[in-house]
């Protein structure tokens, strides 16, 4: 993974471009947030006729002289704006969690899917511990963007200005003191913001790097009892947790110290307002030339800190936008870029009807980092249906060429020609074999496979023999705290996971190596019966798979060119 800058602070133009990649994953869920919007800004004029019904019950009641009765209109404004509220404030809420659920979905498994994109070679490049913090913590820091930042946005736009006008009709000093004082929040919000995305991002990737770390070192657990590394990883990540405390500590101190301050300008505001009507009803103030009425000052004074609470929610919300641009900003060093979050599964089912024919014609293969190719001026075809045996030494790189026939390695020159469509399946020599059954793992390249495929997969690929010596046969369950395979048996379950695919390219990497010459024989039988409209390329040492092939290509030697 590239190490993030995350001393740097953003560019305008970069932060724009994250928060529109922010923007864009909301696209599904519209609707929802659309209505937990609506409610949140309405709520939010309901204050109005609030602070009037309340002002207006007040002064009906100690001035009308009307009793009970003049009390009557009042009260029913007031419980059926309240009973309002409180309706609107539970649509919302379910909207916005409905909201958030969606969108954070979209964004985990479009991030799921553009790992995968990215192939196999770059996810051998990248600490699982840091692709998996893209998931879960990146993930969960951009949610409060969603269900508050962009709400409190919309409120803070169209709330305000509606009290303001209220209070102007009202009193035209109180709407001054009210207009005058509301910059200040905006400005102190940006000045702490700013700060708060930096610290955001120093203390998500500190997470990153101690879950990476952490994921890694229990990987290797066995080794590090072995070697009696122990009290020396333990003091690491004691260390690593160090550091996540004291930069989770910075983040904290910015939110409180963001949100005392604008508690202070909204208090001193109001409080501004109050001293105001305190001196007019002493009759020690006149600015207004009229009298003033107590359900006046009274409907002022009720609606004065409505006016600056969506600022400070917006302020309290300032913060969870840094905190999400910060993990934007983390996903996109991550990627080398913002990656395009793309859902929905892609058909990736070959509509070619027969086995391809493969032409490479002046390939070169470099890996990332590395000064010189690893492969240079390769060409070879291998007519449809055909196999094809590739040899050399160890390190002259056949698997290297594989992965870039399964599309796993960009050429630096040259071309590989497979027809687009053909279905190809590649068993390596390092398998991965999930937690789970024999069976849940052959299902993995074909979910749909009955139990007869199966049977003829596991046949073929010699898994038989060894599965049925296993406890529950193909249903033992294997991989991480499963049953263990010697390296043979585990390339065995991934042949027959490829030939389970069906695949009309086929590539395997030494497929017999481990296996004794009565076994390689064996599958080296089947595999003939079997293989029937699919070509194959096959990097081999064994001289029985390269009597097996049609024909046979070696790998030059380094340097030495085609
Ligand atoms: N991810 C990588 N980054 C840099 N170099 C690599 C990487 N993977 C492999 N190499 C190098 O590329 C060369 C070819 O490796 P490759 O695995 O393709 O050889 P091979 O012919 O398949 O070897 P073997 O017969 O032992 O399987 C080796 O020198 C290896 O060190």
């Amino acid at each position: 993974m590239t190490p993030p800058p995350p001393g740097a602070d953003p560019s305008g133009p970069q932060r724009r471009l994250r928060s529109r990649w922010l923007d864009a994953q909301l696209v599904p869920a519209r609707a929802h947030h659309r209505v937990a919007t609506a409610c949140q800004v309405v709520t939010g004029w309901l204050w109005i006729p609030q602070a009037w019904a309340i002002a207006w019950g007040v002064d009906a009641a100690l001035f009308a002289g009307r009793g009970a009765a003049a009390l009557q209109a009042p009260l029913v404004l007031l419980a059926g704006v309240l009973l309002l509220r409180v309706l609107l404030g539970w649509v919302g809420q379910r909207a916005s969690a409905d909201c958030v659920e969606a969108t954070l979905e979209r964004v985990r498994i479009g991030l799921a899917r553009a790992a995968i994109a990215r192939g196999p070679l770059w996810l051998r490049g990248q600490r699982s511990g840091e692709l998996v913090a893209l998931s879960t913590s990146h993930t969960d820091a951009v949610a409060p963007y969603y269900g508050g930042y962009l709400m409190a946005r919309a409120e803070v736009a169209c709330v305000p200005v509606a009290i303001l006008c209220a209070v102007f009709a009202a009193d035209w000093i109180v709407g001054l003191v009210l207009l005058m004082t509301a910059p200040l929040a905006p400005v102190f919000m940006m000045l702490i913001g700013m700060g708060a995305e930096t610290a955001g991002r120093r203390q998500l990737s500190a997470l990153a790097r101690a879950g990476a770390h952490f994921t890694d070192r229990l990987r290797g657990l066995d080794l590090i009892h072995v070697y009696g590394r122990g009290d020396a990883e333990l003091a690491e990540v004691g260390a690593a947790t160090e550091t996540i405390r004291e930069r989770s500590m910075r983040v904290l101190r910015i939110a409180f110290l963001s949100s005392a301050v604008l508690e202070f300008f909204a208090s001193v505001s109001v409080a501004l307002v109050a001293v105001y009507f305190g001196f007019t009803y002493l009759g020690m103030l006149d600015l207004r030339g009229t009298p003033l009425a107590l359900s006046t000052g009274l409907f002022c004074l009720l609606l004065a800190p409505e006016f600056y609470a969506p600022l400070r929610r917006l302020a309290a919300h300032y913060h969870d936008r840094s905190n999400a641009l910060a993990a934007v900003a983390e996903i996109e060093a991550a990627f080398g870029g913002l990656p395009v979050l793309d859902p929905a599964p892609r058909d990736d089912d070959a509509h070619l009807p027969s086995a391809p024919s493969v032409a490479v014609t002046g390939l070169a293969l470099r890996y990332p980092g590395v000064a010189a190719p690893v492969l240079r001026n390769i060409a070879f075809e291998v007519p449809a249906g055909t196999r094809l045996a590739l040899l050399g030494p160890s390190g002259s790189g056949k698997s290297t060429l594989l992965d870039a026939l399964a599309g796993w390695h960009v050429p630096e020159t040259g071309s590989i020609s497979i027809p687009p469509g053909t279905r190809v399946a590649l068993a390596g020599q390092r398998p991965w074999l999930f937690h789970g059954s024999i069976a849940d793992n052959l299902r993995i390249g074909a979910p749909d496979a009955g139990a007869e495929e199966i049977e003829t997969a596991t046949r073929i690929a010699q898994v038989l023999p060894f599965a049925e010596r296993l406890p529950r046969g193909l249903d033992t369950v294997i991989g991480e705290r499963g049953f263990g395979l010697s390296g043979g048996e585990a390339r065995r379950v991934a042949l027959a996971r490829a030939l389970l695919r069906r695949p009309q390219l086929l590539l395997l990497d030494e497929p017999t190596a481990f296996l004794d010459p009565r076994t390689e024989a064996a599958l080296l039988e089947a595999l003939d019966a079997h293989l029937e409209n699919c070509t194959v390329v096959v990097a081999t040492h064994s001289d029985a798979v390269a009597r097996w092939a049609h024909a046979v290509w070696t790998v030059p030697e380094q340097g030495g060119g085609a």
